[in-house]
């Protein structure tokens, strides 16, 4: 469902991730590395957010280069460390998401009322904690018909009650849409309510399955 195609992310000079040729299937994946191996870099660059040589393409017709605006329509990203602009509320932050993503009109109240944010949602970012952005930024890679979400260190942050209500988004967005997850963690998912999860490892510069 997603190809990455002849992929290098050079910072400076430091090769940070060469991939080949990878294909991901659908499914709910775990990916796995050390600090500084690259889970970062890779998903940012899947999601259009950072630079790169070499394309992703997915179901073999949109393009991440070719076709950005249409790519970015059906790859959604949270990332670790979430940064909005302060004087926006979280309303305003879905408004806009909700019209770039081409989203249902009412898509978000289930996000926001599962998650416990109905109380804070009006008000500026400026004065979320760090677990309210995080909740944030993953109800905004909710939005629209995701092919493929792409959540960094979805984990961190989130407290205990909010770890199975994430959970059963996935596990729902999966097996209702089809919706591919790249998930990257240093906490384990197996054990938790995922179906069919499977493992991607990011190490020695590269991408693999097992
Ligand atoms: N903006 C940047 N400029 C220069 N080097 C960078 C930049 N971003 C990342 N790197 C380097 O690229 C490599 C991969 O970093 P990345 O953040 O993708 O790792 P990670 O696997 O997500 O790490 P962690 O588990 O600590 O979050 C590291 O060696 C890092 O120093």
């Amino acid at each position: 469902m997603l190809h990455i195609k002849n992929f290098r992310k050079v910072y400076n000079r430091y090769v940070a991730l060469q991939v080949d040729n990878f294909t991901i299937t659908p499914g709910i994946y775990w990916v796995q590395g050390v600090n500084g191996s690259g889970k970062s870099t890779l998903l940012k660059a899947l999601a259009g957010m950072i630079a790169f040589e070499g394309d992703s393409i997915l179901h073999q017709q949109v393009s991440l280069k070719h076709q950005p605006t249409a790519y970015r329509r059906l790859v959604n990203f949270a990332e670790a460390e979430p940064v909005f602009p302060d004087f926006l509320t979280g309303v305003k932050l879905i408004d806009l998401f909700r019209a770039a993503k081409k989203a249902p009109f009412h898509q978000q109240d289930y996000y926001l009322e599962s998650m416990l944010m109905t109380t804070y949602i009006d008000d500026p970012v400026s004065t979320y904690s760090s677990g309210m952005l995080k909740k944030l930024a993953l109800v905004l890679a909710f939005l629209g018909q995701p092919a493929c979400v792409l959540l960094d260190e979805p984990l961190t942050t989130l407290d205990a009650d909010s770890l199975p209500v994430l959970y059963a988004w996935i596990a729902n967005q999966y097996l209702q849409q089809g919706t591919t997850f790249l998930l990257s963690s240093h906490q384990s998912f197996a054990g938790q309510a995922l179906p069919v999860l499977q493992n991607l490892f990011v190490e020695h510069n590269t991408l693999r399955a097992n």
